[in-house]
């Protein structure tokens, strides 16, 4: 019996950013018709928290200090931008009070409702298990400033 390989996997560093309505925001990348959270991959010689600092000030302008940054877990999914990878994310929350813009490759920016946010349009990691996982801060009352 042959084995099938294991899918190549893609780290990531992505973050719940919220504001103070509770709204999580979303971004569309150019190019692409999903919605995710945004972020990057972390380059080699870099740490999550770095790399989720770094994709955050390209993306959306937004300049983060290590300690707004709360890290929330490890979680994985189906690559929504290259076929046939998984990606492993380490995902942290993100509370804003100041305007964030779209920057660099970023085509729209979207602040939802975690409990209203449509579901067509969104990656897999966003639509499984982090939508879910916001819906589940909010009612814990821990996602508002
Ligand atoms: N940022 C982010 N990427 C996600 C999410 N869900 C998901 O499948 N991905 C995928 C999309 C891509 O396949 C990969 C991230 O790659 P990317 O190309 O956006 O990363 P990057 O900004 O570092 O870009 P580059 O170095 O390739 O130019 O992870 C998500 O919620 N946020």
């Amino acid at each position: 019996m042959t084995r099938s390989p294991l899918p190549p996997v893609i780290r990531i560093a992505t973050a719940l950013i919220f504001n103070p309505e509770g709204e999580t925001l979303l971004v569309r990348k150019e190019g692409s018709h999903i919605f995710m959270q945004a972020g990057g991959k972390i380059d080699a010689q870099e740490t999550a928290v770095h790399a989720l600092i770094r994709e955050l000030y390209e993306e959306l302008g937004l300049a983060l200090s290590m300690e707004e940054a709360e890290y929330l877990g490890s979680f994985s999914a189906e690559a929504a931008h290259e076929p046939g990878h998984l990606i492993q994310a380490d995902v942290f929350r993100v509370l804003v009070s100041t305007p964030v813009s779209a920057q660099a490759e970023i085509e729209e920016l979207l602040w939802v409702s975690p409990l209203e946010a449509p579901t067509d349009c969104l990656a897999p990691l966003t639509r499984d298990i982090l939508m879910p996982l916001a819906v589940k801060l909010l009612q814990g009352g821990c996602a508002r400033l």
